[in-house]
This record gives structure tokens, C-alpha cells and sequence, in this order.
């Protein structure tokens, strides 16, 4: 299989999208709200898009933009116009919406929190089961889960702090995550005291 799921930094980079249409729209939105520079080139101008900074330009323009841009997303429903984006943008990230086998970058459906996020892809097969298994995973999710993240951070901060070795971190915190009392405090919603007995735990290691 040659993909393999990353989490993308977008903030900064230059995403140029062909096409306006519902596709287009819902790349420029998602890769605008994580803060890349988003310019389309389309017929299609909607102004609600204007306003969160994406930036629309004529299509005469595409081969200019393609060498300006990071990211390319062909989306637009002209097969041929696609297919001369996509030869245009040889060597760089390229998403095809329209043809996703013959890209190297696929939007997948995602759902977060500010602690967990989930991305979903079944390489391009069905979308519409992407999503059908994206809501199933988010129901399995806790808030017990949730807390247990926190927790986790609070204590490898800590431990990040003041313990060298790194085994020595993984075992503590492996520990931490099988604990019967913190177990229980999460159940009761109690985070504070879960972070109050970590203290106590980590105190008997050296760690304050
Ligand atoms: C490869 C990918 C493109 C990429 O990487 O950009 C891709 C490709 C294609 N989708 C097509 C159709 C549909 N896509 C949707 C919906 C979504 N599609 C999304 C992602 C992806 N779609 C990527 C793969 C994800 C994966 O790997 O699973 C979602 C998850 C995210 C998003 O788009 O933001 C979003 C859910 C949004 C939500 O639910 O919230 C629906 C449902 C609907 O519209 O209601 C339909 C109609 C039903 C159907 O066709 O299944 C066609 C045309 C096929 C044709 O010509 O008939 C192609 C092209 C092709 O397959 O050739
Ligand atoms: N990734 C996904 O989730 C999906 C992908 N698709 C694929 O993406 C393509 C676009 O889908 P939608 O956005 O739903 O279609 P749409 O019909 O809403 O939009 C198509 C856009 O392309 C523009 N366009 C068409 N021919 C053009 C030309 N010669 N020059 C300039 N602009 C042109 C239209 O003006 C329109 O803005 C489809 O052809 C399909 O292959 C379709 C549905 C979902």
C-alpha cells in the first residue's frame, strides 16, 4: 500500500484549487481554516469565501499558480482541465479530487476534540463509508478517554522535565495508565485529584 496517514502542519502553506464548485469549496474552507493561503481559480466566485481571505484569480493564471503553490487540488468537473493541473504540478503535493489514485495527497474525513482527532480514509473507495466508520469510532470514544489524555500530558510534562531517560519516562507512564486509583478518579470526573496522587506517585521517584 503506498500511503501512509500524516498529520500536515498547514498553517503558511501556499494551496492552489481548481474549480469552485462544492468540492473546491469545502478543500478552500477546510485548508483555509487551518491556515493556509487558499486562491482558486473558478467561476463559481462566492463571497462568504472572500471574506475568510481565500483569494480567487482567472484561470489564465493557473500555470503561474501552480508553480507558486505548495499543494494543488484538481477539482474541478473538467476532466481535461484536471488532468493539465495535475501535469503541471508534477513533483509537488497533489491532491485529486477528481482521480485520487493518480494524486499522492487524500483529504480524509476527520473529527476532533481539542485532545483527539480521527482521520478516516478507505483510499479513495467510499467516502460515504469513511464517514459511516468515522461516527462509529467517535461513539466509542469516552470522556474517561478524554481525561486520561489530560492526565497523561500533565504527567509526561512533568516527567519530560525532570527524568533523563526516556525508558525510564515510558515505564512510569504505562504505569500511570493502568492505575487503579486514577482509574477511579477519572470515572468521577475528578481530574484534579488524578493529578493530585500522580504528585504523590511521582514524588516517591524523585520527581516534584
Ligand atoms: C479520494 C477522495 C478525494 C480526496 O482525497 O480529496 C474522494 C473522491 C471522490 N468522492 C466522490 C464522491 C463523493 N464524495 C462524497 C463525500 C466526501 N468525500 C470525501 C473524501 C474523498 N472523496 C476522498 C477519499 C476519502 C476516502 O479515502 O475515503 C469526504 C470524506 C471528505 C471531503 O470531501 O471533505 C466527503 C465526506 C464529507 C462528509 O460526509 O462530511 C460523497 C457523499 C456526498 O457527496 O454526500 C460522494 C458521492 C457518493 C460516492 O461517490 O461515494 C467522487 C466521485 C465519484 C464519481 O465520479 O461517481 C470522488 C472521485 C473518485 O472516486 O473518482
Ligand atoms: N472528493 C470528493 O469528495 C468528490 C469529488 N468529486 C469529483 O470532483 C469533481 C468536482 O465535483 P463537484 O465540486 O461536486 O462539482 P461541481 O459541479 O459542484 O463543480 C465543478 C466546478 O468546476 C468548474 N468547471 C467545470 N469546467 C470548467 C472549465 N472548463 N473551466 C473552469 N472551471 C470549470 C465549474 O464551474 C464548477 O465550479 C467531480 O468532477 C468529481 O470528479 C465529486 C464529488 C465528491
Amino acid at each position: 500500500m503506498p500511503w501512509t496517514p500524516l498529520f500536515f502542519k498547514l498553517d503558511g502553506k501556499k494551496v492552489f484549487i481548481l474549480g469552485s464548485g462544492e468540492v473546491a469549496t469545502r478543500r478552500a474552507i477546510r485548508f483555509r481554516e487551518a491556515g493556509a493561503k487558499v486562491t482558486i481559480c473558478g467561476d463559481n466566485i462566492q463571497p462568504h469565501l472572500k471574506k475568510i481571505g481565500i483569494i480567487y484569480k482567472p484561470l489564465e493564471e493557473m500555470e503561474k499558480l501552480i508553480k507558486w503553490a505548495d499543494i494543488i487540488v484538481t477539482a474541478s468537473g473538467d476532466p481535461t482541465l484536471n488532468e493539465k493541473a495535475a501535469s503541471l504540478a508534477s513533483g509537488k503535493l497533489l491532491n485529486r479530487a477528481d482521480k485520487p489514485q493518480d494524486g499522492n495527497l487524500i483529504v480524509p474525513i476527520t473529527f476532533s476534540t481539542d485532545d483527539v482527532e480521527i482521520a478516516i480514509s478507505t483510499h479513495g473507495k467510499s467516502p460515504i463509508m469513511a464517514r459511516v466508520i468515522r461516527d462509529k469510532i467517535k461513539n466509542l470514544i469516552t470522556e474517561d478517554d478524554i481525561l486520561q489524555i489530560r492526565l497523561q500530558d500533565y504527567a509526561r510534562r512533568k516527567l519530560k522535565k525532570t527524568i533523563q531517560d526516556q525508558k525510564t519516562r515510558r515505564r512510569i507512564l504505562y504505569n500511570l495508565s493502568k492505575d487503579d486509583k486514577i482509574q477511579a478518579h477519572l470515572k468521577n470526573r475528578n481530574l484534579e485529584g488524578a493529578k493530585k496522587y500522580v504528585d504523590s506517585l511521582l514524588e516517591h521517584v524523585g520527581v516534584s
